[in-house]
């Protein structure tokens, strides 16, 4: 199923926090949503996820007209901030969402113990959620949004209080999602992160989005053999095949070339080109 959101526009107040804000989910794909603070990431999800009304615009899912009824059970949504009944146990809470999405009991119960294995988080089944960690909050909020097997999921600073390794099998867990027909959305401030997971990426400043302009090249990291990282040449190329180019003249002369690399992600680079719109 693919999503596309046209013209959605939100005020708080006299605040405009999304406006004309436009994007595409399709099956199959990840995509990065990255932006400054304040800019409107957060407005922007909860309007996709049906959990705010936009004052315009329109949200259309496989070519018909969405109501938020439809977004909500159709996507998994996970906040920046896990927060649920905090007295529950993590087995408790996934069984209840199991329930209110509509499962029996039983398989509700099931789903519970698949998805806390998935975030491994098993061993903390039976433990209230308060007794969790930041991270491990941050993983139970993750298996929530999976409950209902949502067909689009979108996630707000999902790797934020996560460990190296829980950021690890997020990505993986992101990616098999993907290919298993999901569509995905994701804000992350931490761009080389981004970098390695997503297909394709939404800007976002003052509330608008944006496409990422193509990119005009990179500057590449050249260390040799026993230099430092601050001895290392640093050189500009248009592209990768310029770049490659060099490389093989490099070796070919007999250098003892030991990192040959881009010193910043596309990511970064496009979201570094934006008006710096801080709040
Ligand atoms: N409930 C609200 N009431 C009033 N203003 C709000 C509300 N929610 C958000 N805003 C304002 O809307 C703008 C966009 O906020 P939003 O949380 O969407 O930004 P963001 O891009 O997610 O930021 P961050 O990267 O810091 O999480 C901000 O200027 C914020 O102050």
């Amino acid at each position: 199923m693919s999503l596309v959101a046209t013209g959605l526009s939100r005020t708080f107040g006299r605040h405009l926090a999304v406006a004309d804000a436009g994007l595409e989910l399709r099956p199959g794909r990840i995509c990065g949503l990255v932006g400054p603070n304040g800019a409107g990431k957060t407005t922007l999800l909860l309007l996709l996820a049906g959990l705010l009304a936009p004052d315009d615009g329109t949200i259309v899912i496989d070519g018909s007209p969405a109501s938020p009824e439809d977004t909500r059970r159709l996507i998994g949504w996970m906040p920046d901030v896990f927060g649920t009944w905090e007295s529950l146990t993590a087995h408790e809470i996934l069984t209840t969402f199991g329930r209110l999405y509509g499962l029996r009991t039983a398989s509700a119960r099931q789903r519970a113990d698949e998805l806390l294995e998935l975030v491994h988080l098993s061993e903390f089944a039976a433990r209230p959620a308060h007794e969790l960690s930041r991270g491990q909050k941050q993983r139970l909020g993750f298996a929530r949004a999976l409950v209902h097997s949502p067909q689009f999921l979108l996630l707000d600073e999902p790797a934020s209080g996560m460990d190296p390794r829980s950021r690890m099998d997020l990505r993986s867990q992101l990616r098999r999602l993907a290919d298993d027909g999901c569509a995905v959305l994701v804000s992350s401030h931490i761009l080389s992160e981004l970098d390695e997971m997503v297909d394709d990426v939404v800007l976002m400043t003052g509330g608008r989005t944006h496409r990422p302009p193509p990119a005009a090249g990179h500057v590449w990291r050249i260390r040799l053999a026993g230099q430092s990282m601050s001895d290392a040449e640093q050189r500009h190329f248009d592209d990768e095949p310029a770049a490659a180019g060099y490389l093989r003249e490099l070796i070919r002369s007999g250098a003892a070339v030991a990192e040959f690399a881009p010193t910043s992600s596309g990511i970064e680079d496009a979201y570094l080109a934006l008006d710096p719109e801080r709040r």
